[in-house]
């Protein structure tokens, strides 16, 4: 039985005067491909206005040396690569040995289609005991995994925030949801029983983002059309990071990282006087969101 959550939402607690980078989380990134830099550059940014300790992005070779120029607050990793793209058999070993190195996963944003991304995500969706957020590219690798068995990511070994809008989420559930609130409710919550394991909490994007965990669901009302614009998705994948890097548990990471990254929209949309914006006018004005939640 799903029902609508009456809890409020949860905030980050005051930050200590001792506090270090390692208490506001260790945040890679996985993604980006020949010609889409700008996904994880943007997912490592928002990671990091959202307060992240450290940050870093992990992309093909050829596209490291322009994701390194995004920031200079973002460290970057070379993942190997063939002619296809990312080669799994090559990063899956380092990166799984890396893994007590970092305390969230950001996978996906502009990571690229392949048969090596596809093994790639499968692995470290199922190996990784972190909390890790699973979006755009690694969300259509878990479509293809599940398209050859339903059961390839049952079970993971640590909580999957999954993020897709509704092409991505009509891909991994095999319908597209309704556009009534209710039809996508609906939609979201038997998605999440497929994993019975409850480590599944999934935000179906739109108007009004949905967050769903399986029993409790909550509906969005910040936010506006000038959001429907390349890399806002992509953003919103590193506001959820970095607050599981905070160490909210992924509902609350989920639910609060939603409704901030709609509220940096509205300043921005209100400020900017814009109807329509860019993903960087979202960051831009984050951390005013993050002040006044
Ligand atoms: N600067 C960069 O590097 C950027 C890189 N990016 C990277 O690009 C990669 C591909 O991601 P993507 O979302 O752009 O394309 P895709 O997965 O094909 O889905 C789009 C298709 O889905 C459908 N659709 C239906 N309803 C929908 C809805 N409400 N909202 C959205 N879509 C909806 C609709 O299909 P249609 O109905 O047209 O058949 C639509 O054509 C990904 O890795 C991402 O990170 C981007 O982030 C941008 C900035
Ligand atoms: N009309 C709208 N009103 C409010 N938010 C919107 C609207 N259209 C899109 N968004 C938001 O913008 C983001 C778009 O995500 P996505 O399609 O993954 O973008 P990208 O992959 O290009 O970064 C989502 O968080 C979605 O909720
Ligand atoms: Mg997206």
């Amino acid at each position: 039985m799903i029902d609508v959550t009456d809890e409020p939402l949860t905030t980050l607690p005051p930050r200590q005067r001792d506090g270090h980078k390692g208490d506001y989380g260790r945040v890679l990134v996985i993604g980006g491909s020949r010609g889409m830099g700008g996904a994880p550059a943007m997912t490592g940014l928002a990671t990091l206005r959202s307060g992240a300790g450290l940050v870093t992005v992990a992309t093909p070779a050829s596209t490291q040396p322009i994701v390194a120029t995004f920031s200079p607050c973002f460290m970057t990793l070379p993942l190997v690569e063939d002619d296809y793209g990312i080669a799994d058999y090559a990063n899956v070993v380092d990166l799984i040995a890396a893994r007590e190195q970092f305390d969230v996963w950001a996978i996906g944003p502009g990571l690229g289609r392949s048969d090596g991304v596809t093994e790639l995500v499968a692995q470290l969706y199922r190996e990784i005991p972190r909390p890790m957020v699973v979006d755009a590219d690694a969300l259509n690798a878990m479509a293809a995994s599940l398209k050859r068995n339903p059961q390839a990511l049952a079970n993971p070994a640590g909580p999957r925030v999954l993020t897709p809008h509704p092409g991505e989420f009509a891909r991994l559930a095999g319908a597209m949801p309704g556009a009534a609130t209710t039809d996508r409710v609906t939609a979201v919550a038997n998605f999440c029983e497929r994993d019975p394991s409850g480590k599944l909490t999934v935000v179906l994007k739109g108007r009004h983002s949905i967050v769903c965990d399986g029993p409790r669901f909550a509906v969005n009302g910040t936010g506006n059309p000038g959001m429907a614009t390349g890399g806002t998705g992509d953003c919103l994948t590193g506001i959820v990071a970095g607050l599981l890097g905070q160490r909210l548990a992924p509902w609350d990471a989920a639910r609060l990282g939603m409704h901030l990254h709609g509220v940096a929209g509205d300043l921005a949309a209100m400020k900017l006087g814009e109807v329509s914006l860019i993903a960087s006018d979202l960051l831009t004005y984050l951390p005013e969101a993050f002040k006044a939640c």
